[in-house]
């Protein structure tokens, strides 16, 4: 009997950390894609397509290193290449250094298959995402960033250890920007149909130092080990899986949001043709202040970027 073509998923920078962690996860959640690693590193590349590809015996998912030109012709390119931040650098100063390396990497995946998704990671990913979407020439809707997700995991597994639910059950998003303007949605948050804040164990905390909590991080994981991946490796797999399998899930995620004007990171379903539905989350007075700052922040950047 033929064996049904797998789907592929291309990792651009799979021979960093970041990206080796998403092609990991890919593997050992079982998803049944044929992952290509490319790196500008060859050596790099081949290493980690090597190591990954010895995980997957006994799974349904393979891994191999590519090139840019294969990478173009996978269903979902998820780009990770780029520098990173160095302790307490913010995810914004990197905008220099990475904006020609997506530039750059845009230009040697053409022609790029017309139904592929990409997915953005490199930092700062709002505006690369903005950047990668003009510069690919796919549509709006197929050009998406990992945006606000992994914080909204870190708030979700926060509030889980404060209230005792499980965080799969708990629905709040760190909203705006995959950066230090990003702002917990407090009033559109809930749990088991009652807002969040109506919870008796969130009366009276300090949501400040909460929000500050999850927005400092990543800077508390790279002081202490240099930088993050595991968190963002399963996460970007999560998010590949739901574009692979047309699952029409919901994730806080960079996209490209009409009555703002901006990529930004917002609730959004996605599905095998990118975004479907974006949603017009309510939020209140301080909120709005704060996305505010968010949008104008991004925008300047992607303006002074394009
Ligand atoms: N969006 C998110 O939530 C997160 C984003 N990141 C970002 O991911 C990016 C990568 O971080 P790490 O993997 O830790 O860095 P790393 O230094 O381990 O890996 C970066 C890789 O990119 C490759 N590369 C550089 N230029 C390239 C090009 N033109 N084409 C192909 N490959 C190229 C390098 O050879 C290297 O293998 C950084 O920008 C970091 O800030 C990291 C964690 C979370
Ligand atoms: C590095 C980064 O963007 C994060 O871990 O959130």
């Amino acid at each position: 009997m033929a064996s049904i073509p797998k789907q592929k998923v291309a990792v651009i920078g799979g021979g960093g950390n970041v990206g080796a962690s998403i092609a990991f996860a890919l593997i050992a959640k079982g998803v049944p894609a044929e992952v290509l690693i490319v790196d500008l590193s060859d050596k790099a590349a081949l290493g980690q397509a090597l190591d990954i590809s010895d995980a997957s015996f006994t799974m349904p998912g393979t891994c191999r290193q590519a090139s840019f030109k294969e990478a173009g012709q996978a269903d979902v390119i998820i780009v990770t290449a780029g520098a990173r931040q160095k302790p307490d650098e913010p995810r914004s100063n990197l905008i220099d250094r990475n904006y020609t390396i997506i530039k750059s990497i845009m230009d040697g995946l053409q022609p790029i298959k017309s139904t592929a998704k990409i997915l953005l990671v490199s930092n700062p990913v709002d505006v690369l995402t903005h950047i990668a979407q003009t510069t690919s020439g796919l549509p709006r809707e197929q050009v998406i960033g990992s945006g606000t997700y992994l914080d909204s995991g870190r708030l979700r597994n926060t509030l889980s250890d404060i209230t005792g639910v499980s965080p799969t059950s708990i629905h709040a998003y760190m909203l705006g920007e995959h950066g230090d303007n990003q702002f917990t949605g407090w009033s559109s948050a809930r749990i088991g149909g009652l807002p969040l804040l109506d919870h008796p164990k969130l009366l009276g905390l300090d949501l400040d130092s909460i929000n500050q909590k999850i927005a400092r991080k990543a800077y508390e994981i790279i002081e202490a080990k240099g930088s993050t991946y595991y968190g963002i490796g399963m996460c970007a797999a999560i998010i590949a899986e739901a574009l692979l399998n047309n699952t029409s899930q919901v994730f806080p995620l960079t996209h490209y949001v009409a009555n703002l004007g901006c990529y930004m990171s917002w609730p959004a379903a996605i599905g095998s043709s990118g975004v479907e539905q974006s949603f017009d989350v309510k939020l209140d007075s301080t909120e709005t202040k704060k996305l505010d700052i968010a949008v104008k922040a991004i925008k300047e950047a992607c303006a002074k970027y394009t």
